[in-house]
């Protein structure tokens, strides 16, 4: 069976979370296989510690930890699920760590060396949203982010432009699906074609 491993990336705000659902239920419904849908930080104690105490890290402290529930994330969840023949879409990946941990001040190079361990997914797709209309959906979201607050849309877009580089030279296969006019059902249909 092919393996598919997919990753949706993008700014806070850009629609990944609704994106993956989209994507779950239309590759369950047109192949038939059993999908796994997850996300990082992951659902293990680690991951909701990280989610819950920001102030608990310094950066690079923040970057090791998020590294640590990443290796757990996919020797428990990714690499499992993909050797049982299931197609696995993660809500974010290596790429947040190379956006993130740089907004934290980190170099891209020091941010790959604690991640070169993760496997390339089968595709990357990158959402490149209306820096404008995530900024309103951001607006009317009770609590932010520590990154959330300190980055705008636009800047995250940027970085994400410069992750998706980095990755592209080591090999990842990585594409930028353009969403400001298009349905969450619209985009999943065009991940999806990258598959046809
Ligand atoms: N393609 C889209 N078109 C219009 N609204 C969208 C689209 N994708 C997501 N949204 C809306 O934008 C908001 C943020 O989406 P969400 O999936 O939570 O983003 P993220 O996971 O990237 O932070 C949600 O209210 C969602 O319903
Ligand atoms: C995946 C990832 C998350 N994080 C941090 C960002 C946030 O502070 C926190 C939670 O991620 P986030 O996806 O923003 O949470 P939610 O799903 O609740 O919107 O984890 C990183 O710093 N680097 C990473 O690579």
């Amino acid at each position: 069976m092919t393996t598919m491993f997919v990753v949706i990336e993008g700014p806070d705000g850009a629609g990944k979370s609704t994106l993956v659902s989209e994507l779950a239920a239309l590759v369950s419904s047109t192949s038939g296989r059993t999908v796994r849908a997850t996300r990082e930080p992951s659902d293990s104690p680690l991951g909701a510690f990280i989610r819950a105490e920001h102030a608990a890290f310094s950066p690079r402290g923040r970057a090791l930890a998020v590294a640590a529930d990443r290796a757990n994330h996919i020797d428990g969840v990714i690499r499992p699920s993909l050797e049982a023949g299931d197609v696995v879409i993660s809500d974010r990946y290596v790429p947040s760590s190379l956006v993130l941990q740089r907004l934290d001040g980190l170099s891209l190079e020091e941010i790959w060396r604690y991640n070169s361990f993760a496997p390339p997914p089968t595709l990357t797709a990158i959402l490149v949203p209306d820096p404008q209309t995530v900024s309103k959906r951001l607006d009317a979201r009770a609590l932010l982010t520590h990154f959330e607050e300190r980055s705008t849309p636009a800047l995250q877009t940027l970085l994400y432009g410069e992750a998706a580089d980095f990755l592209r030279a080591l090999g990842w296969n990585v594409v930028a699906i353009d969403v400001a006019a298009s349905s969450p059902k619209e985009v999943a249909q065009r991940i999806l074609a990258h598959f046809a």
